[in-house]
């Protein structure tokens, strides 16, 4: 097992160029095919596999996104851990633009579908009270702390379906909700991660104010408010890929194995087509299937 770091990629970050040796590999998943090839590598002694959530070029709109064929491909390709890098909103002066956020929380406005890659005969219901990894989320604070720049521990995202943003109205109601963050793509990706038993952490790179005042929203800004900060996300990234380990693939929170008290099907009901797909992202608990 390659035991690689994942990484996501959003809004503004189509490269990777901390990656040593990068190469970009097409994958193709039983899930169907993910938004781009992987970029596979190294940063220091870590493989790495990155990948933009949108395509290089960003051709893929939030709804759009095949999340399921995106966690899977990460998978397929040894990724134990996902660290994805998201753009967004922020509802508060604690988060102002430029600000980084480590998200911590969920809530969901999502409408689109391929939420699970379970159903069609196995079911299952995984925890998903704290749907980001808490080990993964220490590194990951330790970095931001390192990088130095401005930034907050925890935070809620509120995801919503998009692609277009928020009215004044959503915007001043999920403000009130106490949310910290929003965005359009963290939701279906934390839970087909903790699905696929992946150690998952995210890093919001608040670009705008939302719609809840004067200044609203909208391209030219967060892809302006991500430029500047790039470089910072590239140093992140690689601070993590340096510091962390991913623990063999075997987490102490439970995330690696978060399937084990989550399948409900009876053993001998799995179909065998619904056994073989969920083999991909669970060898260990389907690969003995029938
Ligand atoms: C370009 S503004 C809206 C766009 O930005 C965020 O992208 P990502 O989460 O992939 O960084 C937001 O979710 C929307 O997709
Ligand atoms: N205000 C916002 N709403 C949703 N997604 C975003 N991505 C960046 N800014 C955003």
């Amino acid at each position: 097992m390659a035991n690689r770091l994942g990484l996501i990629g959003g809004s503004g970050l189509y490269r990777m160029p901390a990656l040593a040796d990068g190469q970009w590999i097409e994958i193709d998943t039983a899930w169907g095919k993910p938004s781009d090839a992987l970029l596979l590598g190294t940063i220091g002694d870590r493989e790495v596999a990155f990948l933009p959530r949108h395509g290089r070029g960003h051709r893929v709109a939030p709804h759009e996104i095949n999340y399921r064929a995106n966690i899977a491909a990460l998978k397929a390709a040894g990724c134990t851990e996902v660290l994805a890098i998201s753009a967004a909103g922020g509802f508060h002066g604690d988060v102002p633009p430029g600000s980084f956020v480590l998200v911590d929380q969920y809530i969901d406005r999502t409408v689109r579908g391929g939420r699970s890659f379970f159903g069609q005969g196995i079911v299952a219901h995984v925890a998903f009270a704290r749907p980001v990894c808490g080990r993964l989320n220490a590194i990951v604070a330790a970095a931001l702390a390192e990088e130095g720049g401005p930034h907050r521990i925890g935070g809620t995202m509120l995801v919503i379906e998009g692609p277009q943003f928020s009215t004044r109205a959503e915007s001043l109601l999920h403000k009130s909700w106490g949310c910290d963050v929003v965005g359009m793509t963290g939701l279906p990706e934390a839970r087909l991660a903790r699905e696929a038993e992946l150690c998952y952490a995210s890093v919001a790179m608040v670009t705008d104010n939302d719609a809840w005042s004067d200044e609203e929203v909208d391209v030219a800004t967060v892809i302006a408010t991500m430029g500047a900060n790039v470089v910072r996300a590239q140093a992140l990234v690689s601070s993590v890929a340096t510091t962390g380990g991913g623990q063999g693939g075997s987490c102490a929170e439970g995330c690696s194995h978060a399937l084990d008290a989550a399948v409900i099907t009876a053993r001998d009901a799995w179909p065998i087509e619904a056994s073989h797909r969920l083999a991909t992202i669970s060898p260990r608990t389907f690969s003995g299937g029938k």
